[in-house]
């Protein structure tokens, strides 16, 4: 017997970063919106606790007990006597290491197979509750949808969205790492005052409505320039997108993947192609928002 759940990328529609706290973590207004890019974590009773992954990035994902899925199990485990003894096969989908969450949905989705699987009748608190000890991202990838995360991120309010949106993610040839990512915003705010970050009420509205056009008004996200500064060719992309008429080009959470947002799906089509043709990225792909969280798909 086995389960399957599939579990949604993200883009961070509003970033705002504060200062650095004592504990190294920054306190984030994280606006998420999921997006249907999804990767399917398969779990199975086994011998051992071991990972396998396929797809196009699966060189890079870690197979050993790093991997956030690896914890996931092991973390659900220990709370309830069990043992994490499952063969998870990861079918990736999701950029890998590109800002879009795929190593939190990973261990999102992994949470919710095992917990299928092992009928622990965990409450969902008790599983966000894990959620948030595996990273910040990791509570929101079990939600879906669209959220507010404040604290570090993990302490969410559902938000509602009243469309479909449609964007166009440029993949990178290369991955960025996110502590390096938030050390890089630290460096570059030395000796300035860093406000409290706030979410922005016109984007809220703007969700609720399902309004592109204000949404690409509003959407903003303060890692950016940190982002541009470890990789500046990211700048050549955003450009390609706008160019294309793009009504928001932005780079998704810590990067490298670039966001754009497009006023429907035939608009979506011809930034896509434009940033195919530009040369400025590895691949493009097309997803709309909101997407669901991590949905068991039966065993
Ligand atoms: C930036 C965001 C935006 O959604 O995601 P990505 O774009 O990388 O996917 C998140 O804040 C990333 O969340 P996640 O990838 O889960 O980070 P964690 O594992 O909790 O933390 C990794 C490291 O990122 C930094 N970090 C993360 C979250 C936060 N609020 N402040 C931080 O300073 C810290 O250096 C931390 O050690
Ligand atoms: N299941 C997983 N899938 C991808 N990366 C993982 C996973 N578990 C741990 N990682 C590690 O997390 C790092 C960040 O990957 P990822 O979550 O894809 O990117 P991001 O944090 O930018 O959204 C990777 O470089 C990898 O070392």
């Amino acid at each position: 017997m086995s389960v399957t759940v599939r579990v949604p990328a993200k883009v961070n529609v509003q970033l705002a970063v504060g200062a650095a706290r004592p504990d190294g973590f920054h306190d984030l207004a994280n606006v998420f919106l999921a997006v249907g890019l999804y990767d399917e974590v398969t779990v199975t009773p086994a011998g051992e606790l071991r990972i396998t992954c396929e797809g196009p990035d699966a060189a890079e994902v870690p197979l050993d007990r790093s991997n956030l899925a690896a914890r996931a199990a092991e973390a659900l485990a220990a709370r309830y006597g069990l043992s994490p003894d499952v063969h998870i096969h990861i079918a990736k989908d999701i950029p890998v290491a590109g800002g879009m969450a795929g190593g939190s949905a990973d261990g999102a989705g992994a949470l919710a197979a095992c917990d299928a699987l092992w009928g622990t009748g965990a409450s969902r608190d008790e599983l966000l509750d894990i959620c948030a000890e595996l990273g910040s991202d990791v509570p929101f990838s079990l939600v879906g949808g669209a959220a507010l995360g404040t604290g570090r991120g993990e302490k969410l309010r559902t938000l509602e969205v009243g469309g479909t949106f449609h964007w166009v993610f440029a993949m990178a040839g290369r991955g960025l790492s996110t502590p390096a990512v938030f050390r890089e915003f630290d460096r570059l705010g030395e000796g300035r005052d860093i406000p409290d970050p706030v979410a922005s009420q016109e984007l809220i509205d703007a969700l609720a409505k399902g309004d592109p056009d204000a949404l690409g008004a509003a959407v903003s996200n303060d890692l950016q320039p940190a982002a541009l500064s470890l990789f500046p060719e990211l700048a050549d992309t955003l450009a390609a997108g706008r160019a294309a008429g793009a009504l928001a080009a932005l780079v998704s959470g810590s990067g490298p993947t670039t966001a754009f947002l497009a006023r429907d799906p035939e608009s979506a089509a011809k930034v896509a192609e434009a940033l195919r043709s530009s040369g400025t990225c590895r691949t493009v792909r097309t997803a709309a928002g909101p997407a669901p969280g991590a949905t068991v798909l039966g065993g």
